[in-house]
């Protein structure tokens, strides 16, 4: 099946043309930035002697020609204008940015005004663990954010025994290559270096992107108390939340009932750590408690499972191809 990437010299962008490079069923014909005019090569050296193709000025009606499906890895609002088009052509399209993740309220409520309301309804919400029967039958996805990944992974199986009148707090800690490409005063290198902070606490967008998920998968209304961190370190995610239990049960084992048949969560015996999904699309998940105090541990690479590891999955359950096909498992370790 013939792909297209809707910015391609972004930091996701670019994690897509990787993977997609090596997938047994998809065949990239179509790359595009703000501008065009350029060969890939020259936008990333990275891919000097692996992948000869030219880079065009993004054109909703020149994908329609080459491509079945499309990937936008574009910032949010950017994404619904070529979203919108793409559809009326028939393209089916794997967002990556917020712009159909949540209900039309909530998202102007948090984002900007909406341009593209009538396909809101349409998108499925690419959790493929929570959403993988809706997923086969969709044309448009919403990848999740990488924050909401890691995070409702980690809290949903165990929605039916936490005490949701008692306060859920969720520390989040991810590599600044979650910012994007773009330079800003928090990932000067003079700042980001040997340095950790949290930023948005209690404000952050993906705030209530988690609590809608929670309400829609598991029918609890909760207050999600969501303190993103900055990390030194371009890429990964440790989600870590904390929570209070009705009552003392075997949380374990819960998590294994959750994830058994899951290729892409893995139970872990251990704390989580950055390196053993770096470059993969895993989420490692470890839990654990003191009486009622509960404490649930994932990680991710947020740029993978967070953002285009995750939009291939999503794109081969729409394809009807098998979910694993063509993702990456090998870790950067060490
Ligand atoms: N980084 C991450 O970890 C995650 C990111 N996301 C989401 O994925 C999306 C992409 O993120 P990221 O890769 O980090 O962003 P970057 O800032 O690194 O890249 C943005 C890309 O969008 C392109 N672009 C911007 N405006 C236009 C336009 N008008 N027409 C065509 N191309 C355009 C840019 O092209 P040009 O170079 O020409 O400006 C660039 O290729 C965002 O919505 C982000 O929120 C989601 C989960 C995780
Ligand atoms: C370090 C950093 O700035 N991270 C980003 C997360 C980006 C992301 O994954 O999510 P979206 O697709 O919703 O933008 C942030 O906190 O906004």
């Amino acid at each position: 099946m013939n792909v297209a990437i809707i910015g391609a010299s972004g930091y996701t962008g670019l994690e897509l043309v990787k993977i997609l490079i090596n997938h047994p069923k998809f065949n990239i014909t179509y790359i595009a930035n703000s501008t065009g005019e350029q060969n890939v090569q020259d936008l990333h050296p990275c891919l000097k002697d692996v992948i000869d193709i030219e880079v065009s000025k993004a054109d909703a009606k020149e994908v329609s020609k080459v491509a079945d499906l499309a990937f936008l890895a574009l910032p949010h609002k950017t994404s619904m204008f070529f979203a919108k088009e793409l559809l009326e052509l028939g393209v089916k399209v794997v967002d990556l940015s917020a712009d159909y993740r949540l209900d039309l309220e909530t998202y102007e409520k948090h984002y900007c005004p909406h341009e593209d309301k009538e396909h809101i309804k349409d998108s499925v919400y690419g959790l493929p663990e929570y959403y993988g029967e809706e997923l086969k039958a969709s044309n448009l996805v919403a990848n999740p954010g990488c924050f909401p990944t890691a995070a409702l992974l980690a809290l949903l199986p165990f929605m039916d025994v936490i005490d949701a009148d008692a306060q859920i707090f969720i520390d989040a800690k991810t590599g600044m290559s979650g910012a994007g490409k773009g330079l800003k005063e928090i990932t000067h290198f003079g700042h980001l270096n040997e340095n950790c902070h949290s930023y948005n606490p209690f404000k952050h967008r993906h705030m209530p992107e988690i609590e809608e998920k929670v309400k829609l998968l598991k029918d609890v209304d909760c207050q999600i108390n969501f303190v993103p961190y900055l990390l030194p370190v371009t890429r990964g995610m440790i989600v870590s939340v904390f929570a209070t239990l009705k009552e003392e049960v075997d949380v374990k084992e819960i998590l294994n009932n959750a994830y058994n048949d899951s290729e892409f969560v893995r139970i872990r015996e251990t704390p989580v750590d950055l390196k053993s999904t770096a470059g993969t699309n895993y989420c490692d998940i470890f839990v654990d408690r003191n009486k009622k105090a509960l404490f649930i541990n994932s990680s991710i690479d947020n740029l993978l499972r967070g953002a285009s590891s995750q939009a291939v999955v999503n794109a081969n359950i729409m394809c009807g191809f098998e979910e694993g096909e063509g993702i990456p498992k090998i870790a950067y370790v060490p």
